[in-house]
């Protein structure tokens, strides 16, 4: 596949995230590598290159050139130089809880029937694990919790709509660290039983991500659109049900998986659609966080009083001092209600539940209406970092870390 670089910058980037305007005032400036190098930012057209030495195929997301230290401008500094590390492949983590360095002896809980997206970032980024299917997110994460399960995958934001705010809710509520991350290239394709033709479908099924993702493509074809719980259990449904009316979006993988006919591929409506997922693991089986001189990413969640830009401005400068580049920033302000959860229903906004794992009892589920969520370039143990975030504590009400993990800047194409 070819990618040009006249793409335009994907929205995110540009104006403040959208999607979340019902339930939430949040926006953002999240650097999912090569989202820029898409764009052309740096005048090279990306190209596919050769699948990496461990046979996955690969997408390098980055060119090479160090971020801007400190720069969070949407535009500049942007363009997935989180680390300044273009084509490495960072798959040296050890996967701690008994799994070697492929995941074998891990089992990954995702959501969704065999197929789904999620899945094949699971398997992506950990080869040998044995992936376990959940009907929702919050299934996976809870049998990560009891020990059903060793990691949990999650989809947390995607170049075409940001930062996925409610995975990220059930990130906080769980007291689950971040052990992984992996970019994968989403492409979607209409899938429909064999022998239907595209001008006999009447109805699309999918996952709300990927119907939103194919929003135009959808109102083109002039069909009724219909979310269900994942792009596989889609196609799944289709099979088992026949249905002769219907298509499903989905990925390539899954029209082979099923045994169905795909009526259109690249569905998305920009064609620079790259989804970034996290594997969570309980705390005490997390892998070993990259030492502090290593290629790492800390994710944080900062909350604060709210009520001036002040904050922010500091939260920055604790960063920018250090020299620390900051790979995610996400600013929830959902001061609405007043932070009153029973106000939720009538559109306000309900505040963000954190659970604090800090205090010495029983972690408690607390209420914040002004967050932030932090990715910076660094390891949690390096003094840079460690002091930073001690000074973002003099000010803030509460700061959890969410993780420390190998940074991994490829963009994972599985078609
Ligand atoms: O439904 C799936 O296949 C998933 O794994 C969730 C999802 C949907 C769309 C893009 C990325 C992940």
């Amino acid at each position: 596949m070819a990618y040009t670089s006249s793409l335009p910058l994907p929205k995110h980037l540009l104006l403040p995230n959208r999607r979340s305007t019902r339930h939430r005032s949040s926006s953002s400036v999240s650097f999912i590598p090569a989202a820029a190098k898409a764009s052309g930012v740096n005048g090279h057209a990306p190209e596919k290159p050769a699948p990496a030495p461990n046979g996955k195929p690969r997408i390098n997301g980055v060119n090479g050139h160090k971020g801007v230290n400190g720069h969070i401008n949407g535009k500049k500094g942007v363009s997935g130089h989180v680390n300044g590390h273009a084509d490495r492949i960072h798959l040296s983590v050890s996967t701690g809880g008994g799994g070697s360095q492929d995941g074998s002896g891990l089992r990954v809980a995702f959501q969704g029937a065999p197929g789904a997206y999620s899945e094949f970032a699971a398997k992506t980024a950990l080869p040998g694990c044995a992936t376990v299917p959940c009907r929702a997110f919050a299934d996976a994460l809870a049998a990560v919790e009891r020990g059903g399960a060793d990691r949990a995958i999650l989809p947390v934001e995607s170049t075409m709509e940001g930062t996925a705010l409610r995975n990220y809710d059930l990130l906080l509520r769980h007291d689950l660290v971040v052990a992984q991350e992996i970019n994968l290239f989403v492409h979607y394709c209409l899938l429909a039983m064999p022998g239907v033709r595209a001008a006999e479908v009447r109805r699309v099924i999918s996952h709300p991500m990927a119907l939103a993702h194919c929003g135009r493509a959808l109102a083109r074809l002039g069909v009724d659109r219909e979310p269900v719980e994942d792009t596989a259990g889609a196609v799944e449904m289709l099979r088992s049900n026949r249905m002769l009316d219907t298509a499903a979006i989905a990925s390539p993988r899954a029209a082979d998986l099923y045994g169905l006919d795909v009526l259109a591929h690249g569905l998305q409506d920009e064609s620079w659609n790259v989804t970034r997922f996290l594997l969570l693991s309980r705390p005490a089986a997390a892998p070993a966080a990259p030492p502090a001189n290593a290629d790492a990413k800390t994710s944080m969640v900062v909350a604060h009083r709210g009520g001036s830009m002040a904050v922010l401005l500091k939260v920055l400068s604790a960063f920018s001092s250090r020299n620390i580049n900051l790979t995610k920033l996400e600013v929830i302000n959902n001061e609405g209600d007043g932070g009153d959860p029973a106000a939720a229903g009538a559109g306000a906004r309900p505040p963000v539940m954190i659970l604090d794992t800090s205090a010495r009892g029983a972690p408690t589920l607390r209420a914040f209406p002004h967050v932030l969520y932090v990715d910076c370039a660094g390891a949690a143990s390096d003094p840079r970092v460690r002091e930073a975030i001690q000074e973002i504590e003099k000010f803030a009400v509460f700061v959890r870390v969410l993780g420390c993990y190998a940074a991994d800047s490829t963009i994972y194409d599985l078609q």
